[in-house]
């Protein structure tokens, strides 16, 4: 009889890679759910597995599977969750024509891209079925169907004879696409997962080239896409292997499934990572008490495996910090300096006086708000709500038909100095990157004319853009009536239309999408030029201040996490609520009787992923609107020790 090898210490999970090697290549293979907690190191797991799976790490069973792949021409499919995480995957793995990383948005794409009848089929009937649930819920309301609700009917009817008369689909993983027949990101996700499920042929297709699909982040992978791969993976449909990777303590988007775990077919593996490599040993225990603790209004079970942190890591230190929300935006912030000054006391770390510690302030409007840039993206959301904060995956570029500010102007803007003067040859350079050069008139005269205009509306520009009382619309006059660049034309008419915002809707008035659109462009028309770089500089993920798509997979040094529901402005979520300074809603209260998702539930996720990002520590901090009854119900929670919390003054 041989011993099976027992791991412990730092190599408690040593087995795991050689483990799911065997479910892979034993035959039949059998697919799997991987457990890989915060800071598990489970990229590091899935790049030893597709190395022996490939033959670039001896492994016997691995180089048959090899062989057999290469002999088919096959490959393995790695789905991630980011570009980012796609290129981290790459660079580790190294040159291999057996493996095939790419986000879900490619790897769609690369399925059903030039199957045109599909899609338009696919389309139409996920456009349908939607429409007949908006025609539903409208018909149930008490007052009955609005003209609102018949405008938005009209709408997606619109939407549907669009696919109809659509010849050919265009889209690009990376980019939006415009156009006829131009579709984004979310159809590409419906349509593959209805082709899947209607099409027998694109399951054989997808099996034939990928007979093993691995997911990372399989927690916040769009349920419909999940659902429809788990369904092909059944061994009475295709026979693709699936690989699941994830934690859904880390749910922190709403398109993966509520509960994933509890989905896994019983006949899958549920291999398990149970170290934390990450994160110094009282942060690992923290959260570990986080995910564990029975609070009122939670409603998705415990489960998930305890975390072991590294014997070395012996240390850390956490705090938690409760203030009054009701302090004026600038008493907070200096209460956050305050805090900082704390931590550096406790743990000598210079990086708490330094500004190099990560703030994360989760909620977008939060983050606006701490990031001076409240006002230009209360108008992004107003424009277009789905594009105005950076989601997971992607490139952010922003509301489509702003983009002329976010791009051609924000590049002209650099080639100012400090002082106003600006570099010739860089303007020259952006006008042409932008195809202005081409359109300059031929003729000699017209052309110094047109060049002198150009010159004097950079100027003004410029000018305008240095003083920093500067509207928007001030700055971005001189360029536009120039016409120096060609913006989008929903932008140029929202300018030149010099109709007053109308006013916000009232308490359960429903409001046109052509009113909020006006009230977005108006407010971002009066917002202060100099917010629109900070919003730039957060939607392209290079702000200190975090946001999910920063936090997804990243770990720092040092963390403070700022919870302020009042600045935060959502619903979804309340750190007052999971922390005690305010009680749970009736709404709440229902939700759990019902057995849906509450408040409680989702904040729970969201401060175990913020947690889980420090490495040595970690600063809590609570705006609350009842700071002695938090401070109360925090001591009684047990997760922090009587000194670890701290009013702030
Ligand atoms: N076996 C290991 N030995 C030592 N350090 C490791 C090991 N595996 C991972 N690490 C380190 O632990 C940290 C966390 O790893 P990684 O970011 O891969 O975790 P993760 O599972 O992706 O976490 P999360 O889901 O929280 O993003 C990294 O700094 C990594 O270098």
């Amino acid at each position: 009889m041989s011993a099976v090898p027992v791991f412990e210490g730092n190599e408690r999970d040593a087995g795991v890679v050689e483990e799911i090697c065997g479910y892979l290549t034993q035959q039949p293979p059998r697919s799997y759910f991987l457990f890989a907690g915060a800071g598990s190191g489970k990229t590091r797991t899935l790049v030893e597995v597709l190395r022996r799976l490939t033959g670039v790490t001896e492994h016997e069973k691995g180089a048959v599977l090899a062989s057999r792949l290469r002999m088919h021409g096959r490959s393995i499919r790695v789905v991630t969750y980011t570009k980012n995480a796609v290129a981290v995957i790459n660079g580790r793995l190294g040159v291999n024509d057996l493996v095939q990383v790419s986000t879900i948005h490619s790897f769609c794409w690369e399925l059903i891209g030039g199957f045109d009848d599909d899609i338009r089929e696919a389309l139409v009937a996920v456009k349908r079925t939607q429409l007949a649930e908006m025609v539903a819920k409208a018909e149930r309301k008490k007052n009955g169907v609005s003209d609102t609700d018949r405008r938005n009917f009209a709408e997606v009817e619109e939407e549907i004879q669009g696919y109809v008369a659509a010849t050919t689909f265009k889209y690009h993983p990376d980019k939006s696409t415009q156009g006829p027949g131009a579709i984004q990101h979310q159809h590409v996700l419906d349509a593959t997962a209805w082709l899947l499920h209607n099409r027998p042929t694109l399951r054989t297709i997808l099996r034939d080239r990928h007979p093993v699909v691995l997911i990372d982040e399989s927690q916040d992978t769009m349920k419909s896409v999940l659902d429809a791969l788990m369904a092909v993976a059944k061994p009475e449909a295709s026979g693709l292997t699936l690989g699941l990777l994830g934690d859904h303590r880390q749910r922190i988007y709403h398109d993966g499934h509520e509960d994933l775990p509890s989905l896994v077919p019983s006949d899958w593996a549920t291999p398990e990572l149970r170290m934390n490599h990450r994160s110094q040993a009282r942060i690992v225990t923290l959260i570990n008490t986080i995910w564990a603790s029975q609070l009122e209004g939670r409603t998705q079970p415990a489960t998930g495996v305890e975390q072991h942190a590294r014997t070395e890591k012996t240390g850390g230190v956490v705090r938690v910090f409760v203030g009054a929300t009701s302090k004026s935006k600038e008493d907070k912030a200096l209460g956050e300096r305050w805090c900082s000054a704390q931590m550096n006391a406790l743990t000598g770390a210079e990086a708490w006086t330094s500004d190099a510690y990560q703030l994360l302030a989760l909620e977008h409007k939060l983050v606006a708000v701490r990031g001076s840039f409240p006002q230009v993206f209360e108008a992004m959301l107003l424009i277009d709500k789905n594009a105005a904060a950076p989601s997971g995956s992607g490139e952010n570029t922003g509301p489509a038909s702003v983009r002329f500010l976010l791009n051609e102007l924000a590049e002209l803007q650099d080639c100012f100095s400090d002082d106003g003067s600006f570099d010739e040859f860089a303007v020259t350079e952006v006008l042409r990157r932008h195809d202005r050069l081409a359109v300059l008139p031929a003729d000699a005269t017209a052309r110094a004319a047109r060049i002198d205009e150009l010159m004097t509306a950079i100027a003004e520009f410029g000018a305008r853009c240095s003083d920093p009382s500067s509207t928007v619309a001030q700055v971005i006059a001189p360029v536009l009536a120039a016409r120096m660049f060609e913006p989008d034309s929903r932008l140029q008419d929202a300018f030149d239309d010099e109709s007053a915002p109308p006013a916000p809707p009232g308490k359960g008035e429903e409001e046109t999408k052509q009113a909020r659109m006006r009230r977005g462009w108006c407010a971002l028309f009066a917002a202060p030029w100099v917010e629109l770089r900070k919003y730039r500089r957060y939607l392209a993920g290079n702000s200190v201040l975090a946001t999910h798509q920063v936090v997804k997979g990243s770990e720092f040094e040092h963390v403070m996490v700022v919870m302020d529901d009042e600045e935060a402005g959502g619903f979804l979520i309340s750190y007052d609520k999971l922390l005690g300074g305010k009680d749970l809603s009736s709404t709440d209260k229902s939700n759990k009787e019902l057995g849906k998702e509450t408040t409680i539930d989702r904040t729970l996720r969201l401060l175990y992923v913020t947690c889980s990002r420090a490495r040595e520590s970690l600063a809590l901090v609570l705006w609350s609107a009842d700071p002695a009854a938090a401070l109360g119900r925090i001591k009684a929670s047990g997760w922090f020790t009587g000194d670890e919390i701290c009013s702030v003054p």
